[in-house]
């Protein structure tokens, strides 16, 4: 068995990605954001205070003939940018791309932080780590994908990631006609809950991959592309206007520049994100200034290749293997 979900740009900078999943019986239809850098499907739903769930879709368990209260089960998580949510649990049947899962943990939020009440286009998120990364307590509860595995025909999922365009996830089988190129494996380290790897160097502009590995992790959570400052800096060198802006927290640089291409080998292939693809977003509305998409990762403390470098490839989250392919796109 299979499953195949198309999943959207939120806005015209990619900062999120939105994909319809049906919850209970009968569905019950909701955007989510697949978040390969975290292990928790919390929802947006009849619990969450009516302020905070104002412009949301929300699930109601109460409305599901299959919905079950997990009894005594809390959840509470708190993400790197320092938004949050929390709640309790029920297990509902959860259809990802046509693909059922009986009894899934359905982390109902009784709390969201500001992020996410402004975040209107999106119900919740559908983590597609490690299990060992869920926050579920007493007792862990499986991701979505963890519990499709077994019945999936084979035990990976691949991420399609546009700009601007309709992408997919693809559950239990791999659609090669979505890559140029051929696909290259490397080990995957879930140990902490995230699709840790290592890149085996990297370039600008299109010049040979030097041997300066980057281990970090693939996130389809995150908007950017956050790396170490020398390798920014290295990149950035080539972009005449990029300066540091302080209130906008990072590098911009005048949208009217031709921006260098970025590569990265990993897995025996190379990976080339083009210039295009760097250059995000202008930092508001008509403004001939625009925000990079690939930043510092020096006050994070871990790499992180997040959409704006999935965008360039067609990658494959194989767990039964446990390890990470990458094809251009
Ligand atoms: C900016 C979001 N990313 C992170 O916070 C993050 C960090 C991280 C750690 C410290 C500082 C900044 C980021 C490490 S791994 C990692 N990745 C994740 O945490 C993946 N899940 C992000 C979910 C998420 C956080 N804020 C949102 C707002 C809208 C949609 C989704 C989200």
């Amino acid at each position: 068995q299979t499953g195949s979900a198309n999943t959207n740009p939120s806005d015209s900078a990619d900062d999120e990605y939105i994909t319809n999943v049906s919850i209970g019986t009968p569905a019950q239809v909701l955007p989510l954001d697949f978040d390969t850098g975290s292990s928790d499907l919390w929802v947006f739903s009849s619990e969450t205070p009516k302020s905070s769930a104002s412009g949301h879709v929300t699930y109601s368990p109460s409305k599901s003939s299959t919905a079950k209260k997990l009894s005594g089960a809390s959840w509470s998580i708190t993400y790197g940018d320092h938004s949050s949510s929390s709640g309790d649990v029920y297990t509902d049947k959860v259809t990802v791309g046509g693909f059922s899962v009986s009894s899934q943990a359905v982390e109902s939020a009784t709390k969201v932080s500001t992020q996410f009440v402004q975040d209107t286009v999106i119900s919740g998120l559908l983590g597609l780590g490690f299990d060992v990364g869920n926050t579920v307590k007493p007792r862990a509860q499986k991701t979505w994908f963890s519990n499709a595995a077994n019945s999936l025909a084979q035990p990976l999922f691949t991420a399609d990631l546009k700009h601007q365009q309709t992408g997919s996830y693809n559950f239990g089988f791999i659609d090669t006609t979505l890559a140029k190129g051929p696909i290259g494996y490397t080990p995957a380290d879930g140990s902490e809950g995230y699709w840790g790897f290592t890149a085996t160097g990297y370039s600008v502009g299109g010049a040979k991959l030097n041997r300066n590995s980057i281990t970090g992790i693939a996130d389809t959570g995150t908007t950017l592309l956050l790396l170490d400052d020398d390798v920014v800096n290295a990149y950035y060198n080539n972009v005449e206007s990029a300066q540091y802006d302080d209130s906008q927290q990072g590098v911009v640089f005048d949208c009217s520049e031709d921006l260098p291409s970025f590569s990265f080998g990993v897995g025996g292939t190379t990976i080339t994100i083009p210039g295009s693809l760097i250059n995000l977003t202008p930092v508001s509305d008509g403004s001939s200034t625009c925000f990079g998409g690939l930043q510092s990762s020096a006050d994070i403390g871990i790499n992180i290749f997040g959409d704006v470098a999935l965008k360039a490839a067609l990658v494959v989250f194989d767990l039964g293997n446990e390890r990470l392919g990458w094809a251009q796109k």
